[in-house]
């Protein structure tokens, strides 16, 4: 049929969602690497490995300016977080755990407030 644009509860929900697992992985004790975005000027290399730099408080900027069409473009950008810090980061390192248990910690979450609905 025709696209029939999403029913505005649906919308309401997720971006709820949205706004409580921002909250929970900006709160969280292993969040400090992905607060803010990488420095590129600081870091050497990042420019070059990395092509899509992503961050928390880019994504809570995009969460504010409506940025989101849903929540799979949302976890799309919080998964980048992660698998930018796996790529560039060796897994024995503080913020190659950091990122592992952030991302541990970010799919519990959701599957868990999906759950609740
Ligand atoms: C995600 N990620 C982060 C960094 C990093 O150095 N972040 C700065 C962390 N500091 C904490 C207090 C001031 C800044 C390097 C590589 C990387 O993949």
């Amino acid at each position: 049929c025709a696209k029939m644009p999403k029913p505005s509860q649906d919308n309401d929900r997720d971006l709820t969602f949205c706004r409580i697992l921002l909250a929970e992985l900006e709160d969280h004790h292993d969040a400090w690497p992905f607060l803010n975005p990488v420095n590129i000027k600081t870091v050497p290399g990042y420019r070059k490995v990395i092509k899509k730099p992503m961050d928390f408080s880019t994504i809570r900027e995009k969460l504010c300016s409506c940025q989101y069409q849903n929540l799979e473009m949302f976890i799309i950008d919080v998964n980048l977080v992660f698998d930018n810090c796996e790529k560039f980061n060796e897994d024995n390192s503080e913020i190659g755990r950091a990122g592992h248990n952030m991302r541990k910690f970010f799919e519990r979450r959701w599957t868990e407030l999906l759950k609740s609905n």
